[in-house]
């Protein structure tokens, strides 16, 4: 085990997950009657931990990784679809220590790089050449950016982070339009997260990382987490599968910070980390009898 306390589920928590489609109905119902063949596949922060100041202290909310390693050896994978590097995630959840773990893959930012429990080694391409531009130019841009505006570097992307700001909402649209340019002009793309500006490779996102782990697990159900627009093409994929005859639901880990798109679009609203971790309880109370 890791060095996570133990504790008790939730008690505010429905017992009963209800799902407010019939199509997330039928997504939940084909993980429960099938799950060896089920995909589990969730977001990091916000979703198995919330959000905090400062991207280095976002631990698991209480619970999270208990709940990971049991619903691993219960469904046939389990995937966490993250924008953080896969070494930060490591690192955070300390999962590499758990010898015991199913078949579990963590997807890092946005599908670029990879760790499985099976070869426990992270692969990563070679940055994009234009990450090394922003990187060079960041400072001269954000030179009169307002207090509180800091950079994580993820080697692949550069992230411009606005939440210690004193308004960072008005931090965040005073810097878009020259941060935007600023990726576009070096082969990358600007995109939007809660209190963020991730300046990013183009191509890689969440909805094609699913496809992927779908097809390559041949996954016959699945089960996909988020809270912020980064989860957005997730939700997008698990419609398509649908369409393709792969049921699916789509969970929102919700807080007044979720944008309205990623809660509207959403088959089955949690209440953050904690709803969620209560929500894999659940799940594995229901696979284990
Ligand atoms: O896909 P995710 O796992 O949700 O990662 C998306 C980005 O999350 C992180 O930023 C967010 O969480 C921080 C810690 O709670 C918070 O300070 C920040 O305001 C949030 O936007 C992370 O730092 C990024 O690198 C991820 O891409």
């Amino acid at each position: 085990m890791t060095e996570s306390t133990r504790h008790e589920p939730a008690s505010d928590q429905p017992a009963q997950p209800a799902p407010r489609t019939p199509a997330g109905g039928a997504g939940l119902a084909a993980l429960l009657t099938a799950p060896q063949r089920a995909l589990v596949a969730l977001d990091y922060d916000g979703t198995l931990s919330p959000i905090v100041a400062r991207p280095a202290d976002a631990v698991p909310a209480a619970g999270a990784v208990e709940a990971l390693l049991a619903i691993s050896r219960l469904v046939g994978t389990v995937a966490i679809i993250t924008g953080r590097p896969v070494a930060a995630v490591l690192e955070l959840t300390r999962l590499e220590k758990l010898a015991d773990l199913g078949d579990f893959v963590i997807l890092g930012q946005y599908g670029l790089q990879r760790w499985d429990s099976q070869r426990r080694e992270i692969t990563s391409p070679d940055p994009l050449p234009g990450v090394a531009a922003v990187r060079a130019a960041l400072p001269g841009v954000l030179r009169d950016a307002p207090p509180g505006t800091v950079v994580e570097d993820k080697h692949h992307a550069l992230v411009v982070h606005v939440r210690r700001a004193a308004d960072p909402d008005a931090a965040l649209a005073a810097l878009s339009p020259a941060l935007t340019t600023l990726a576009t002009e070096n082969g990358l793309e600007a995109a939007p997260g809660k209190r963020v500006l991730e300046l990013r490779p183009p191509g890689h996102d969440k909805g094609g990382a699913l496809r992927e782990l779908v097809a390559t697990r041949g996954a016959r159900s699945v089960l996909v987490a988020g809270d912020d627009l980064g989860d957005l093409p997730a939700f997008d994929a698990v419609e398509e599968l649908r369409a393709t005859g792969v049921p699916g639901i789509a969970v929102c880990s919700d807080s007044p910070e979720v944008p309205n798109a990623v809660r509207e679009r959403a088959d089955l609203v949690v209440g953050g980390p904690a709803g969620m971790v209560s929500l894999l309880e659940v799940l594995i109370e229901r696979l284990s009898r």
